[in-house]
């Protein structure tokens, strides 16, 4: 992804992205409901609807993987290439990221993915994992979550590697690195993400409990920069993108890159490595079997 100045950002190592997309929708343009001209033909894939205003140069990228928007290997799929089609196209300049289903922003990691799978699958899958946050952390475009939903692990990767965040104000949409209630642990990067967001101390503390903050401390401690009612949550990421947006673009970007490089370089210096422990981490019969029991207790909780 090249910038005006020529800096690149992320290197396009993309595994095989297109392989993964046999049967669904990716690259369909429809026109929005209601919308008539170009700028209000929206785009995207079975699990990321993409609405596009070309006059503000803004495109709302809502998740859609039902029931919680749960990270399966299609849906990081479909992220790398709806973000990296929205870069590709010279008439954006950010995007407004968000969910499409109810309550839940992202609830992480897809755990079928990882539960019960052969190696080479989780490998597949962290390598697609390790992919959406390296784009999304070096994005040259302003990346806004409008976060409308719970949003624990994964999720709150997802938004961290935004560049503002805004929650709406539900105190059942807790955020945070809960990974250690699950019984694994944040890779390196995620421990990154979180300390470059709210700094040594708290994240020390937050990640060993695993805590989920609800919207009040959530903004205290950091992770979020706007707490506001529900139905305030949009029109508060639009503020914030025309506030980001007024700054000239080599500016900012070239500014972000220098706070975000070091963290991405340290991930693309050992990938494979990371993929590695990743694996025989989750492969564990130990750490399978909480996994399992981790997926069982969610499912037995609905009813
Ligand atoms: C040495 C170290 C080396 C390497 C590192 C090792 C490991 C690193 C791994 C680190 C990364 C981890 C990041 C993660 O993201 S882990 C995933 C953590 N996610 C969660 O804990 C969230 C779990 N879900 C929830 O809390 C709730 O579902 C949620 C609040 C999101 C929504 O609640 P709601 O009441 O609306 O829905 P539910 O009834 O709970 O769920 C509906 C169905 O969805 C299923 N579900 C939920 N979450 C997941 C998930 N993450 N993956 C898969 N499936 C999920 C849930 O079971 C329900 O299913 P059904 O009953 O309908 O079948």
């Amino acid at each position: 992804m090249a910038l005006a100045s020529g800096v690149r950002f992320a290197p396009r190592a993309l595994l095989r992205p297109w392989a993964l997309l046999r049967g669904t929708t990716l690259g369909r343009t429809e026109p929005a409901a209601g919308g008539g001209g170009d700028g209000a033909r929206r785009f995207g894939s079975q699990r990321v609807l993409v609405e596009p205003d070309a006059a503000s140069g803004v495109a709302v990228m809502k998740l859609r993987n039902p029931p919680v928007n749960a990270l399966s290997l299609e849906l990081l799929t479909e992220l790398v290439i709806s973000l990296e089609k929205l870069e590709n196209d010279k008439t954006f300049r950010g995007i407004i990221l968000t969910s499409d289903c109810p309550r839940v922003f992202c609830a992480g990691l897809d755990l079928t993915e990882i539960c019960g799978r052969n190696p080479a699958h989780c490998a597949e899958y962290w390598k697609a994992m390790q992919e959406l946050w390296l784009r999304m952390y070096l994005s040259s475009l302003v990346l806004v979550a409008a976060i409308n939903g719970a949003c624990p692990a994964g999720g709150c990767i997802i938004a961290l590697s935004c560049d503002c965040r805004v929650l709406a104000d539900n105190p059942k949409y807790r955020i945070g690195l809960n990974e250690t209630l699950l019984g694994i642990i944040a890779p390196f990067w995620l421990k990154d993400t979180y300390v470059n967001t709210i700094g040594h101390r708290a994240s020390e503390q937050a990640l060993q409990l695993g805590s989920l903050f609800p919207p009040a401390e959530a903004l205290q401690v950091g992770l979020v920069d706007q707490v506001v009612p529900e139905d305030q949550v949009q029109s508060t990421a639009l503020s914030e993108m025309a506030r980001w947006l007024a700054v000239p673009d080599h500016a900012r970007q070239l500014t972000k890159n220098m706070m975000r490089k070091a963290t991405a370089d340290r991930l693309l210096r050992q990938r494979d490595a990371d993929t590695q422990n990743f694996v025989s981490f989750v492969c564990r019969d130990s750490i399978q079997k909480s996994l399992q029991a981790y997926l069982e207790k969610l499912r037995q909780r609905k009813g």
